[in-house]
């Protein structure tokens, strides 16, 4: 479902030209779990950017359900991102004025069947007693949880996460994956994170590498 042919981004700095990603050629399937991982700085983010549309790529192809989507218009990327994507970051860009609820409930494509939607999320990410707090009288851990539901609140078929428990201690960054991942094999979402250590992505269906811009599947034991 995502195909990338000779991918590459080059930033053109004052002082040189860098290449946060080289050629990178690469399929994902539907369903599939894929853990991305590498040093700071080796053009992890850029490859996960450059798939969900919200990175352009100086060359190459990337078609996802059989369409090329790089030269989309910025308003048909939009509405890609919101009807198939979901998102997770490092940070959880929850608004402070708004409820739990509200938060989960914002992006919310169909508004009609978007309560129902809420109260199988909720529950399935154990907020339901949270609904009605602020994100500032929530832990992180538990706002992490939130910004999921909210990610997962239009039922999206690829999940796109970005370091996304790289601000919670271990227990709660366990959480946060053993959710994301059960929620993907649950709807045959495809899962797509990244990570800058190994050990998040251990078990998962496909690995890969990134270092100094260069993507390579990892096939033996990390
Ligand atoms: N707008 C930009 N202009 C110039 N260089 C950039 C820009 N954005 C990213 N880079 C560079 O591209 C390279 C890859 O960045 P990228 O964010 O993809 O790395 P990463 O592996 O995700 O890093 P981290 O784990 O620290 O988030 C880095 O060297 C970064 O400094």
């Amino acid at each position: 479902m995502f195909e990338l042919k000779d991918v590459a981004l080059l930033y053109e700095t004052r002082k040189q030209a860098l290449a946060a990603l080289k050629s990178t050629t690469l399929k994902i399937d539907w369903g599939e779990e894929i853990g991305i991982y590498g040093p700071s700085g080796s053009g992890k983010s850029s490859l996960l950017f450059i798939m969900s549309t919200l990175k352009e790529p100086s060359r190459g192809e990337v078609k996802y359900d059989g369409k090329e989507i790089t030269a989309l218009t910025p308003s048909a990327k939009a509405e890609l991102r919101r009807k198939e994507f979901g998102f997770v970051f490092q940070e959880h860009f929850l608004i402070n004025h708004l409820t739990v609820r509200e938060n989960v409930l914002l992006p919310a494509s169909d508004k009609k069947n978007a309560r129902k939607r809420l109260e199988e999320i909720v529950g399935f990410l154990g907020l339901g007693e949270l609904q009605k707090r602020f994100p500032f009288e929530l832990s992180l851990g538990q706002s992490q949880r939130v910004a999921i539901a909210r990610a997962l609140i239009n039922n999206p078929r690829v999940v796109f996460a970005d370091e996304p428990t790289a601000s919670l201690d271990r227990d709660n960054g366990q959480k946060v994956v053993k959710l994301l991942r059960s929620y993907c094999k649950k709807n045959s979402a495809t899962l797509i994170m990244v990570s800058h250590s190994p050990e998040i992505i251990e078990g998962f269906g496909r690995r890969f590498k990134v270092e100094n811009g260069q993507v390579s599947e990892v096939t033996a034991n990390v």
